[in-house]
C-alpha cells in the first residue's frame, strides 16, 4: 500500500528551498491487482489515492519516466491487464460518488495550481521536464511581458468590478504573476484590489463568488472550528484577517460577503509587506446578517438568519481565537477588521492580554492617521499639544485615533493622559460628545464626554471648539459640507481636513471640495484615493490616509521579531517610521504621506522599528535580535518572480 502525497509542493509543505513542484512519481504500476481508491479529505490529508497492490510500490525520482500525473478522475489508472475506469458521464444524480483526485504537479494540474503556475513563462526544459508539451502555445515569454500584456487587457476594462474581477481570476490562475502586477502597479491597482472597488465586490459577493480564497466560519461549524481550520490546504499560517461582515468599510452590514475584505487585505500584506500569501488565512465568520436586503436575496450566501449575539457570539469567537492559537501556536498574528464597535473594542480588550492581535481599525488608522498629522506638522507649525482636533464620528476609527493622539501629547509634553484628551472633541450621530450626555455613552466614547455646552451639528461644533484639525470618521458621505470647510478656512490660514470614510462614496468630502471651498489652503487627505486636483493653476496630490500603510509593515515586524503581544507603543513607532518617509519633495506637492509606489521601502522601515520596539519591550522571541533590521525585513519579504524548476 502506498499513497502519493498531494502536499508534496513547495508552499504546501511549509518548506521552502525546494524549486521542483514535483516531489514524488510513482514507477509503473505492477500488472496485477491494481486498485485505486478514493479517501475522504478528512481521513488522511496528505493522501489523494491510495493504491493496494501485492508488492508495494516505489517512491522514486524525477527522472523516472512514468507519472501519476497522467491518470484522473476521468482517465483510466492500468495495469496492463486490470482497468479501473471513473466515468462522471456514467454516474447518476442518486449515485453516491467520491470527489477524489489527483494534485501532483505536472502536466495540466500544474497549469491548474496558482501557487506554480507560469503560464507561457514556462521554459522549454520545464516544458519537457512538466509534461507540459501540447498543453501551452509554443511561445516562452518572460513575465515582465506577462505583466505587460495583463495590465494592457486590465486597462481595458472601464468598470472597476470588472478589473477587480480579473485580478482575483489572476490570483487563483497565477499568484506569482498577481502579486508581481500589483507590486509592480499598486498606485493604479490598489484602488481595483482594496478601497474602494473592495467595497462593490464585497457588496456582489453573493453573485461574483467562484472559489474559497478563505475559510468560512458560521454557526454551523460551532464545536468543530480546529476541523474547519484544518480544512484550509496551507499549515504554516502568520497572519490571519478575521472579519465577522457587521461594518463593512462605511456600508454597513454586508454579513458574509464581508470575506472580500479579509482576501483585499491579506494580499496587500504580500504585496506591500512581504508577507508570504501562503502564510496568510482570510476568514469570515458567520452569525447572521440584519440586512435584511441580504437576507432577502436568493444569491445571498451567508447564513439566512439574523445575527447572534451576546454568548452565542462570544462562544463561536472564543472557539475561533483558540483554535487558531491550537492550530498555528502562539505567534500567529490575529487582524481583526471591519467588526461593528459594540464588539470591535470588547473582542480587542479580550484577547489582547492572551494573543497577539490587533484591531486595524481602531489601532492601525490610529497609526497611519498620526503619522499624516506628525508630517503635517512640517507644513503647518506647532507641536501636536498646540492644535485642537475635531472628529465627526466617534466609533472605532474616531476614538481610535483620538486615544494615540492624545497618548503621543502626553508622552511629548508629559501632560497627564486626561488632559491632553481636552484637547480633542468628538461628534456623533447625536452631536458633541460632552458630560451631560456621559451617562447613555458607550464606555469607549465616555473618556471624550468634556465640560462643553451640547452642540448638535457640525458646523456650530466647528465654530465653537475652533479646531486646526478636522477629521471625519463617521462613514457617512458629503458630511464636510461647505459651511464645515469654509468655517475650518475662516478660522486657519492652512486647516488640516482628513476624510477618512470609505469607500469613496461615503468620504465625508472630496478632493476636490476641499481645497476648493478652501481656496487652495486646506491639507488634506482621504481614506479612498482622489486623483489630483487643479486649482487656479496649481495642482494639488491628495494624500491617501489609508491604514494599508501600516498594517502591512506593522504585521512584517511582528512576525520577523517573534512578538508575541502587540503594545501601544509598537503602533507609535510605526507611525514615526511612516511619517519619516515624508520627503521635502512629498511636502511640495501638498502631500503628507509618501507615495505608495515606495511601500516596501516603507514597510521595512517600519516593521524594523516595531521589531525594534518588540526587542526592547521584551515582547520578541526570535533571538538572537538581527543586527540591521531594516535589511532584515528586506530580506524576509516574499519576491513574486518566478523560481526555476528543475
Ligand atoms: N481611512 C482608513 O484607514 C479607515 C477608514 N475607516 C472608515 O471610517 C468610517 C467609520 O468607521 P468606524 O469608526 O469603524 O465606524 P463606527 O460605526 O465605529 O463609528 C461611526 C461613528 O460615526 C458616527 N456617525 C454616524 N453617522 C453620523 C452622522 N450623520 N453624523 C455624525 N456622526 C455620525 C456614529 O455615531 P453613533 O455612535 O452615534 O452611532 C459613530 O460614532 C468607515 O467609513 C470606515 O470605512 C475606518 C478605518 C480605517
Ligand atoms: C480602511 C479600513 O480598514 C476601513 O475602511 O475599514
Ligand atoms: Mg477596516
Amino acid at each position: 500500500m502506498i499513497s502519493l502525497h498531494r502536499s508534496c509542493f513547495l508552499n504546501n509543505t511549509g518548506i521552502s528551498g525546494s524549486s521542483s513542484p514535483l516531489s514524488y512519481k510513482l514507477k509503473k504500476l505492477p500488472p496485477a491487482s491494481v486498485k485505486v481508491t478514493a479517501l475522504g479529505p478528512n481521513k488522511d490529508r496528505n493522501s489523494s489515492v491510495l493504491i493496494e497492490n501485492s508488492s508495494p510500490l516505489k517512491e522514486t525520482k524525477e527522472d523516472d519516466t512514468s507519472s501519476v500525473a497522467d491518470a484522473g478522475p476521468n482517465s483510466t489508472v492500468a495495469g496492463e491487464d486490470t482497468e479501473v475506469s471513473y466515468d462522471d458521464a456514467a454516474t447518476t444524480d442518486d449515485q453516491l460518488v467520491t470527489p477524489w483526485s489527483l494534485s501532483v504537479a505536472s502536466g495540466y494540474t500544474l497549469l491548474r495550481d496558482p501557487h506554480h503556475n507560469k503560464g507561457l513563462a514556462f521554459n522549454e526544459k520545464e516544458r519537457d521536464a512538466y509534461y507540459l508539451r501540447g498543453l501551452l502555445p509554443p511561445t516562452v515569454i518572460s513575465q515582465d511581458l506577462q505583466v505587460k500584456k495583463m495590465m494592457h487587457s486590465i486597462r481595458k476594462y472601464q468598470v472597476p468590478l470588472q478589473k477587480y474581477m480579473a485580478m482575483m481570476d489572476l490570483q487563483e490562475l497565477n499568484e506569482r504573476l498577481f502579486y508581481k502586477l500589483l507590486i509592480n502597479n499598486v498606485e493604479e491597482l490598489l484602488p481595483v484590489v482594496y478601497t474602494p472597488t473592495v467595497g462593490q465586490a464585497c457588496q456582489k459577493y453573493g453573485s461574483i463568488f467562484r472559489r474559497p480564497q478563505g475559510l468560512f466560519i458560521s454557526l454551523k461549524e460551532k464545536g468543530q472550528i480546529r476541523e474547519v481550520l484544518r480544512n484550509w490546504p496551507q499549515r504554516n499560517i502568520q497572519v490571519i484577517v478575521v472579519t465577522d461582515g457587521e461594518r463593512i468599510l462605511g456600508l454597513g452590514d454586508l454579513g458574509c460577503q464581508g470575506m472580500g475584505i479579509p482576501i483585499g487585505k491579506l494580499s496587500l500584506y504580500t504585496a506591500l509587506g512581504g508577507v508570504r500569501p501562503s502564510a496568510c488565512l482570510p476568514v469570515t465568520i458567520d452569525v447572521g446578517t440584519n440586512n435584511e436586503k441580504l437576507l432577502n436575496d436568493e444569491f445571498y450566501i451567508g447564513l439566512r438568519q439574523k445575527r447572534a449575539t451576546g454568548q452565542e457570539y462570544a462562544e463561536l469567537m472564543h472557539e475561533f481565537m483558540t483554535a487558531v492559537k491550537q492550530t498555528y501556536g502562539e505567534k500567529v498574528l490575529i487582524q481583526f477588521e471591519d467588526f461593528a464597535n459594540h464588539n470591535a473594542f470588547d473582542l480587542l480588550a479580550k484577547y489582547s492580554t492572551t494573543h497577539l492581535v490587533f484591531n486595524d481599525d481602531i489601532q492601525g488608522t490610529a497609526s497611519v492617521v498620526l503619522a499624516g498629522l506628525v508630517a503635517a506638522l512640517k507644513v503647518v507649525g506647532g507641536t501636536l499639544a498646540d492644535h485642537r482636533f475635531l472628529f465627526l464620528g466617534a466609533g472605532e476609527a474616531g476614538t481610535g485615533i483620538a486615544e494615540l493622539i492624545a497618548l503621543e501629547i502626553s508622552k511629548q509634553t508629559n501632560m497627564p493622559l486626561k488632559e491632553a484628551r481636552k484637547k480633542i472633541s468628538l461628534v456623533d450621530s447625536k452631536g458633541l460628545i460632552v458630560k451631560s450626555r456621559i451617562e447613555s455613552l458607550q464606555h469607549f466614547k465616555k473618556p471624550w464626554a468634556h465640560n462643553h455646552e451640547p452642540i448638535k451639528n457640525l458646523v456650530d461644533a466647528v465654530n465653537g471648539i475652533k479646531p486646526t484639525v478636522l477629521i471625519g470618521t463617521s462613514g457617512v458621505g458629503r458630511t464636510f459640507t461647505k459651511e464645515v470647510v469654509e468655517a475650518m478656512a475662516a478660522l486657519n490660514e492652512k486647516p488640516i481636513i482628513f476624510s477618512l470614510s470609505n469607500p469613496t462614496s461615503q468620504s465625508e468630502c472630496t478632493a476636490e471640495e476641499a481645497y476648493t471651498w478652501s481656496q487652495g489652503r486646506a491639507i488634506f487627505a482621504s481614506g479612498s484615493p482622489f486623483d489630483p486636483v487643479e486649482y487656479k493653476g496649481r495642482v494639488f496630490v491628495p494624500g491617501q490616509a489609508n491604514n494599508a500603510y501600516i498594517f502591512p509593515g506593522l504585521g512584517l515586524g511582528l512576525i520577523m521579531s517573534g512578538a508575541i503581544r502587540v503594545h501601544d507603543d509598537m503602533l507609535l513607532a510605526a507611525s514615526e517610521a511612516l511619517a519619516a518617509q515624508v520627503t521635502q519633495e512629498n511636502f511640495d506637492k501638498g502631500l503628507i504621506y509618501p507615495p505608495f509606489r515606495n511601500i516596501r521601502k516603507i514597510s521595512a522601515h517600519i516593521a524594523a522599528d516595531v521589531a525594534a520596539k518588540a526587542y526592547e519591550l521584551g515582547l520578541a522571541t526570535r533571538q538572537p535580535r538581527p543586527h540591521n533590521l531594516v535589511k532584515y525585513a528586506e530580506n524576509c519579504m516574499y519576491n513574486p518572480a518566478y523560481q526555476s524548476y528543475r
